[in-house]
């Protein structure tokens, strides 16, 4: 568990993070959101202290990050950063290899452990050779997942991890990313400005701005119990679309005019967003579709009293 507790940070005398709070428990995907420049990245470097805070303190598991040695800090979490910051002169295989040659690992474990994740990350083994820039954007940034991941820390800290990719590829890859095995039982800080990934991938979502987090919640809080009028503006472009996809099946499951003779053949923590998706691309479920618009809207209705 990270406990970040009144923590701040100036540079040259002006506040980039201005005594914020929150918690990241096991297991989780904690994203931190907000517009360029409000201090996610300060305070994602502040975790494995890049960046030194000026005031408040971080324990992780307990333990002050202070009070303990930098380099045994940074064993514990992966990084990934912003345009996956690989080096641009090592191969691709150097690349991967950074954590491993400094744990002193045998060249044989680093090879095979590459191996497996490269094929997690559904990457081919002939990019090992190759230099960055000879890589898609996509593959870079799957590049710089695996380096992240090679020695399986138990933290991982992600900077806009998919942010040179278009709408299409990261709709594709939040898919892939949600069911890595790999992932599952990491603790997960992610920055983004990218409102629908935050929906997408956060457990938690901590909204900042200028320096301050305003409110920290799940996504459905952030849509139905905003704090003030700044969160709800901040969701409202995209609101609809957000309400489809953070409603599950077995929301609309509990509504007494839901129509449960229709066979829909769903999971119960299918979204309605995908449902529909689905139900739309057949004539057919026209009807199906109708009933599941019409719960949904009952469920909003409700959400919102
Ligand atoms: N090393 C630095 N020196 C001076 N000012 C800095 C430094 N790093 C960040 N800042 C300032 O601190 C504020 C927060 O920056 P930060 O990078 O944390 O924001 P951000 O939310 O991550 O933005 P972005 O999404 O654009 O990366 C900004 O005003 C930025 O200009």
């Amino acid at each position: 568990m990270i406990t970040v507790e009144s923590v701040s940070k100036l540079f040259e005398g002006i506040p980039a993070v201005d005594d914020i709070s929150f918690q990241a428990n096991d297991k989780e995907i904690l994203v931190l959101l907000g517009t360029s420049g409000c201090g996610k990245t300060t305070t994602l470097k502040m975790l494995n202290r890049l960046i030194d805070a000026d005031a408040g303190t971080i324990h992780i598991n307990g333990k002050n990050i202070r009070e303990q040695k930098v380099e045994d800090l940074r064993m514990g979490m992966g990084f990934v950063m912003q345009h996956s910051g690989l080096f641009p002169h090592y191969t691709i295989q150097k690349n991967i290899a950074v954590v491993p040659d400094l744990l002193k690992w045998d060249k044989k474990k680093t090879a095979t452990r590459t191996e497996e994740l490269l094929h997690k990350l559904h990457l081919t083994l002939d990019i090992l050779d190759k230099f960055p820039n000879e890589l898609s954007g996509g593959q870079q940034q799957r590049v710089g997942i695996a380096r992240a991941l090679i020695a399986n820390p138990p933290i991982l800290l992600m900077d806009e991890p998919f942010g040179a990719l278009d709408n299409i590829t990261k709709a594709d890859i939040h898919e892939e990313f949600k069911s890595l095995e790999e992932l599952k039982n990491k603790t997960i800080v992610l920055v983004t400005h990218d409102v629908q990934e935050a929906f997408e991938l956060g457990h938690r979502i901590c909204l900042m701005n200028q320096g301050k987090i305003i409110q920290t919640g799940t996504p459905k809080e952030m849509l139905y119990q905003a704090k003030n009028d700044f969160v709800t503006n901040f969701f409202s472009e995209n609101r609809l679309l957000l309400e489809y996809k953070t409603t599950l099946y077995s929301d609309l499951k509990s509504l007494t005019n839901f129509n449960n003779d229709t066979n829909f053949q769903f999971s119960d923590d299918t979204d309605i967003w995908t449902i529909l998706q689905k139900l739309s691309s057949d004539h057919s479920l026209n009807e199906d579709y109708e009933t599941l618009v019409r719960a949904f809207n009952q469920y909003r209705k409700l959400q919102m009293l």
